[in-house]
């Protein structure tokens, strides 16, 4: 940023989650470079109000308007704006600024994101559910806006970075990697007793709840592909996966040359959301670098699709062009609450998301051409996975 330029705005939406705590303390490390717009959250109005008064935001919003009366008790005074409920949150996610950052967790972020997108926003885009569950709308909607989506998801960070965007052409192949997640060695007995603390246990990352589950199932994986697939305009049969348990190499690109372009990083997310927060300047970040004759060995697998066949069931839905991949991420956020909460057991996930996806394929799945289409096939799917669950449903009806 040149010396004397005005602070660049930022809103973020899902501030009290992990992404959204992560991009508090680089702006909190930048006083002078950027200033809070909007912050908003789910429920957690007592976190809000904190973030909202420490950062000197203009507006608060909690989606769940049961959290109302709490954060404007907690604001008041203040001057800071308080506002409740799913219309506010995308009112806040359209207020002008130099860059949103998307942040909520689940397809709940799709329509302030996709209204967002159509507002013409620069958005740091970390919901991948977002382009899980309607990556082709959004990315239309972004072209015809004039949107700019900078990715923040650590690999597609990784992708951004490694692609000639010149040589679009020269593009063989895109790996992304995955670190295995608490359970790489694990047998298929063993998983089958894994209770929700085994799998929030991540090696490498600290995450939300939902994407820690999301990685020890390897889905987290699968979502990327589908989410790299939109963000980049790739094929389907371009992309894969590779297991990196260090999670140093985020991602790479093979170019016809034969040469590959990699990104290395310690894995810390703030590195990913300095590089969308300033993009495409750099900005410094306080952590260790990455001292390779200290890390010593980089280790590479192929994934194990027997053992985790979430990412398998996600690889089917990476090449459909229909609302197949709205379908399994719909059913993957209740399969994945619903382990959470100890009513499934750990291999239930990926057996309720291919039931629900299977249902899709017998009863005809749809398109996903508006933003009513992907929320009516989310919420059937969501219905579906729900029945499944309590035992009301079985695959043949
Ligand atoms: N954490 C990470 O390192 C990475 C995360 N991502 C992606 O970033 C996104 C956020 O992940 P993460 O920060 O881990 O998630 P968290 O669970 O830590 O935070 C989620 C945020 O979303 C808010 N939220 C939850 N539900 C709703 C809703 N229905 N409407 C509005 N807001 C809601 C939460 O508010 P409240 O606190 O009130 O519940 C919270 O602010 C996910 O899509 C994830 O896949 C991608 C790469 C890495
Ligand atoms: C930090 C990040 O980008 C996560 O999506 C991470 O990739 C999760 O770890 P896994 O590689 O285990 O899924
Ligand atoms: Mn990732």
């Amino acid at each position: 940023m040149p010396p004397g330029s005005a602070p660049e705005t930022i809103s973020i939406l899902g501030a009290t989650g992990s992404i959204g705590l992560s991009t508090l303390d680089l702006i909190g490390r930048n006083p002078d470079r950027f200033e809070v717009e909007a912050l908003t959250a789910n429920a957690n109005a007592t976190a809000l109000a904190e973030l909202a008064i420490r950062f000197r935001a203009r507006l608060a919003v909690v989606a769940d308007p049961a959290a109302y009366g709490e954060l404007k008790a907690a604001l008041a005074g203040t001057g800071i704006e308080v506002a409740a409920g799913p219309s506010a949150v995308q009112e806040a996610a359209v207020r002008p600024v130099s860059r949103l950052m998307a942040a909520i967790v689940g397809a709940a972020g799709l329509a302030p994101t996709l209204a967002a997108a159509r507002s013409g926003a620069t958005i740091l885009l970390a919901n991948k559910e977002c382009l899980v569950s309607a990556g082709r709308l959004f990315m239309d909607t972004a072209r015809r806006h004039r949107a700019r989506v900078i990715p923040v998801d650590s690999e597609h960070c990784a992708i951004f970075q490694a692609l000639d965007s010149n040589r679009p052409e020269a593009v063989e192949s895109v790996t992304i990697t995955a670190s295995g997640g608490p359970f790489r060695t694990w047998s298929v007995e063993q998983m089958a007793r894994a209770r929700p603390e085994d799998a929030l246990r991540h090696p490498v990352w600290s995450m939300g709840a939902k994407i820690s589950i999301d990685s020890a199932t390897l889905m987290n994986k699968g979502l990327e592909l589908i989410e790299a697939r939109h963000l980049f305009d790739l094929e389907p049969e371009r992309l894969s996966v590779v297991v990196h348990p260090e999670s140093i190499v985020h991602g790479f690109v093979t170019y016809a040359d034969g040469s590959v372009i990699a990104q290395l990083a310690l894995p810390d997310m703030r590195t990913p959301i300095a590089y969308a927060l300033a993009w495409p300047e750099r900005l410094a970040t306080p952590m260790d670098r990455l001292d390779l004759c200290s890390v010593g060995r980089l280790t590479f697998e192929s994934p194990d699709l027997q053992r985790f066949p979430a990412l398998a069931l996600a690889q089917q839905a990476l090449s459909r062009n229909d609302g197949t991949a709205t379908v399994l991420n719909a059913a993957n956020e209740i399969a994945v609450n619903a382990f959470l909460q100890r009513r499934i057991k750990f291999p239930d996930i990926a057996t309720i998301v291919d039931k629900a996806v299977s249902r899709a394929d017998t009863e005809g799945v749809g398109d996903v051409e508006s933003l009513e289409d992907a929320v009516a096939l989310d919420g059937w799917a969501r219905r579906i996975a729900g029945g499944f669950i309590s035992g009301l449903l079985t695959p043949a009806g």
